[in-house]
């Protein structure tokens, strides 16, 4: 085997309390994870040393040396597994670059699962959800996918059963946000405000709303904590939620940590009526129109044929 490509989804938080910061700076978080149909996929290959290549949209910014979170997640299950580090990693990107949607996290989530099928580590998928959680809150839920609730930083996870296809449209923007500096600026904008930060609890009408398969109750029901703050950050983005819920979106809000916005469409005609309305609106840069919940981090077929072996070369 000399070769392994793992193919992984994005995320969007359908809601996101966000509580007070705890001792480790983290925030408690209550979070209901969706992952959606855009993906990255991830191929490793046996390598004289450890590299890192990236291609598609907006790629700039991802680094390629030992900080890219793939080449640490090499690095660590390399480590556990006690063997050399030495491969290529070629990242290929479908998920917005800094935009909210765990691009880095879904990476660390396809790259555990590429070396350890490589490697024939056959570590346990729980176990490999572990080694994520201590590469970011986002890893373990880009390694399982569908919808589920995230606990402590997020990464206490619990399936949450939904019926049904919900159809989204993503309004991509200029540049991303930091992460940190979001969280940040939600700790400013509380201090600000001086009210007591309630415990996160999980919003039992969005939870029906799945259950029932139910997609205008779900787009009135989510929220997240983070938004006001991405707002302070990129004040542009209150026109872009306008424009998509000017268009018929049955829900809006900002992705995760931003800056990228997340509009809910009643079915797949309605999503690309939105998308085609946001961009004709100027708000946003691009868009993207995609389903969920799709499954996680899985490994391809090498060959596309039914004699292919999963990921063997
Ligand atoms: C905004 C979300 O994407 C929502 O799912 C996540 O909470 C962020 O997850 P992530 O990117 O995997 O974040 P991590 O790499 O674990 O942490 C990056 C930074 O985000 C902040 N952070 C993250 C998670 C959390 N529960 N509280 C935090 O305050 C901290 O400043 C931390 O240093
Ligand atoms: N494999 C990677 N892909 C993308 N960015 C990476 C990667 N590894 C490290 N980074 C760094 O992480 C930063 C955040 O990128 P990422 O795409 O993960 O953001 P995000 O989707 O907002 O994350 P999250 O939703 O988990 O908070 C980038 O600006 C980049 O410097």
């Amino acid at each position: 085997m000399a070769s392994v490509t793992v193919q992984v989804p994005a995320k969007v938080n359908l809601q996101l309390a966000v509580g007070a910061v705890r001792p480790d700076g983290y925030h408690e978080l209550v979070s209901v994870f969706h992952a959606v149909s855009l993906f990255d996929e991830v191929t490793v290959t046996r390598a004289d040393t450890l590299t890192v290549t990236v291609e598609g949209e907006g790629t700039d910014g991802v680094p390629l040396d030992r900080t890219n979170l793939a080449a640490r997640a090499v690095e660590l299950l390399a480590d556990r597994l006690g063997t050399s580090p030495d491969l290529h990693v070629h990242i290929r990107k479908g998920i917005p670059v800094a935009g909210g949607m765990a691009g880095g996290s879904a990476d660390a989530a396809a790259t555990l699962l590429a070396c350890d099928t490589l490697w024939r580590g056959n570590t346990p998928r729980e176990m490999l959800r572990r080694l994520g959680a201590e590469l970011g809150s986002d890893v373990p839920f880009s390694d399982l996918g569908g919808t589920a609730i995230g606990t402590g930083r997020g990464e206490r996870l619990a399936a949450v059963p939904s019926v049904g296809r919900f159809h989204w449209v993503f309004a991509l923007a200029d540049g991303g946000l930091s992460t940190p500096a979001v969280y940040g600026e939600c700790d400013r904008l509380r201090a600000v405000a001086g009210a007591d930060v309630p415990d996160p609890a999980p919003h039992e009408g969005l939870i029906a709303a799945l259950r029932a398969g139910d997609a205008a109750a779900l787009g009135a029901s989510m929220a997240n904590d983070l938004q006001e703050a991405a707002l302070s950050l990129r004040p542009a983005l209150r026109a872009t939620l306008a424009a998509g819920t000017a268009a018929g979106a049955l829900g809006a809000l900002v992705s995760g940590s931003g800056p990228t916005c997340a509009f809910l469409a009643a079915d797949e005609a309605g999503a690309h009526a939105v998308a085609r309305a946001l961009e004709t609106s100027g708000t946003c840069r691009t868009t993207r129109v995609a389903y969920g919940p799709v499954g996680g981090a899985r490994v391809l077929p090498r060959l596309r044929n039914a004699e292919s072996a999963p990921g063997v070369l």
